[in-house]
């Protein structure tokens, strides 16, 4: 998913496809809770904070069709220590089809690198866990 910067939030554009199907020409709940975790991934790397997701919460406001352009906006609401509260949207046209919270917490690097595949180098000159 192509993400961009704007304002201090991150925007995306996305058309769910078949095999993103849930109930016949609807999306998947699973694909839209993904797209929007995603998306709070990409704030994440605008505030240049290594952390993983604790808690998503998804609302789903409408039945999201495939094949249509969705347009998803994400952005942190507040830091509490080493956590992060994120909100964002996903809307078709100018309905929001659904809307989602989530807390994030900061960790290390080393966090990501146990998986044994190296992390962006960016990634490296950002603060860790310890930032306040
Ligand atoms: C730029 C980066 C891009 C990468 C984005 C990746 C996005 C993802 O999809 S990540 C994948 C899914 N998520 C995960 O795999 C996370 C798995 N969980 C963990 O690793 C750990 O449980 C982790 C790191 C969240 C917390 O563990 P730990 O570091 O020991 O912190 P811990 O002391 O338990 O918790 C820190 C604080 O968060 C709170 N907290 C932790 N988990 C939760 C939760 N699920 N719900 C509510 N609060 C929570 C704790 O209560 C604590 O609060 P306080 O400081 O007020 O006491």
């Amino acid at each position: 998913m192509q993400m961009q910067a704007v304002d201090g939030e991150v925007h995306a554009d996305l058309t769910l496809d078949g095999r993103m199907e849930g109930a016949p020409g609807l999306a998947h709940g699973g694909a839209i809770a993904a797209a929007l975790d995603d998306l709070f991934g990409g704030v994440l790397v605008l505030l240049e904070t290594p952390a993983v997701t604790a808690r998503l919460n998804v609302e789903y406001r409408l039945p999201v069709p495939l094949h249509t352009p969705l347009h998803l906006v994400a952005r942190c609401t507040a830091t509490e220590g080493r956590k992060l509260h994120m909100a964002g949207t996903m809307s078709a046209g100018e309905a929001i089809v659904a809307e989602a919270s989530a807390m994030f917490v900061r960790v290390e690097i080393a966090h990501f690198e146990a998986s044994g595949v190296p992390v962006p180098d960016a990634w490296r000159s950002w603060g860790g866990a310890a930032r306040g």
